[in-house]
């Protein structure tokens, strides 16, 4: 049994929803001020500068294009990381106007945590320390110099910059996941039946609809079954109530063996089932319906009153879509009503 949850996970979507700021953000905000830049030192003849600038914006728009286009979050991400990374590495190397370039480096760490997370933040992060670390301290491989004291300061506060970013991003990440799994328990319990742990009538009402409007072709033609455990009342009365909870969780256990994983069993009242068959017919469901009325009366549910056979009635009907589920349920539920009238233990 499967789909227990509502189709999208709230945490989940507001994490990718954060992504996608901070995606837009930086490219939008970035590229603008690269081309302002850009435009600034046209006539300046400093060429590498406006190469890094304009190259950059042009790269930013592009992909931030791209995503709208093709809603591929992640990948997006990486290549703003890389764009990013290029630019910041690009600057540093030039040395910016007036020698500026290491003031832009500082929302790198904080970028890149926010687009890829701690694990894969930190990594990269440490691996353009190491960059930077080479440039600076091999003058000879950059066009820019830098003061020594001034290297020093700025690896001391990059450092720390980094530090922090992890601490931050890394227990963010940790209260954002302890709050995403219990969400997603949370939803389970409240779709699950307590004492049989099948799906309950929660789930058949809001969230099964959710799961045929996104992929009604996993689901139709949907075989819907009604099973109802006969004289069930008589159990309880005769051998106590917890007796009777016994043999609804003989009956839970026993529907799960015989369906399929991508069929649905929900506890749908006191005693009564819904079973559903996804791509199934109705004389295929019929069949089913009928193994596993076979299969209740044979076994002996109270191991504590080995004689007592214990029997069950079924109605079946098909949705042909998600328009005739409910009729279908209706259907077979008149289609129950005659099996047990005429005489119980039977499909109809
Ligand atoms: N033990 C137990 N009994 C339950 C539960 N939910 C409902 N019931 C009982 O199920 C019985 C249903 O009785 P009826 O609706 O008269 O149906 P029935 O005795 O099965 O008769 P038919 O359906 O006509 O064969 C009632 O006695 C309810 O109290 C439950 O969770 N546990």
């Amino acid at each position: 049994m499967v789909l227990l949850r509502t189709v999208s996970s709230k945490a989940a979507s507001i994490d990718s929803i954060r992504r996608r700021y901070i995606l837009l953000f930086v490219s939008y905000i970035t590229s603008l001020i690269m081309l302002l830049l850009g435009f600034k030192h046209l006539f300046s003849e400093d060429y590498l500068l406006q190469a890094i600038l304009f190259g950059c914006s042009f790269a930013f728009l592009a992909n931030i294009a791209w995503f709208h286009a093709s809603n591929e979050l992640d990948k997006a991400c990486v290549i703003e990381t890389v764009l990013v990374g290029l630019f910041v590495l690009g600057l540093v190397y030039h040395g910016g106007y007036e020698n500026t370039a290491l003031y832009w480096v500082f929302p790198f760490p904080a970028i890149i945590f926010g687009l890829l997370g701690p694990r894969v933040g930190i990594q990269i992060n440490g691996l353009l320390v190491l960059v930077l670390l080479v440039m600076l301290y091999q003058p000879d491989l950059i066009v820019a110099q830098y003061k020594n004291a001034e290297i020093s300061r700025f690896m001391a506060s990059m450092a720390t910059v980094i530090a922090v970013g992890w601490i931050n991003e890394h227990f963010r990440e940790r209260s954002h996941n302890a709050m995403a799994l219990l969400q997603r328990s949370k939803e389970t319990q409240a779709n699950t039946d307590a004492l049989t742990h099948l799906a309950n009538r929660r789930f058949v009402d809001e969230v099964l609809p959710q799961h045929f409007a996104l992929q009604p072709e996993h689901f139709f033609p949907l075989a819907v079954i009604i099973a109802d455990l006969d004289h069930f009342k008589h159990i309880n009365d005769s051998f106590g109530h917890d007796q009777g909870d016994l043999v609804l969780q003989q009956v839970a256990m026993l529907f799960r063996q015989k369906l399929r994983t991508e069929d649905i069993a929900c506890r749908y009242g006191g005693e009564e089932f819904l079973l559903l068959l996804p791509k199934t017919n109705q004389n295929d469901a019929t069949r089913v319906a009928d193994k596993i009325r076979a299969g209740i009366a044979q076994r002996r549910l109270l191991t504590e009153h080995p004689d007592l056979v214990i029997t069950c009635s079924f109605g079946v009907a098909l949705a042909q879509d998600e328009s005739e589920f409910l009729q279908a349920v209706k259907l077979a539920d008149q289609r129950l009503y005659i099996s047990k009238s005429s005489g119980r233990n039977q499909v109809n």
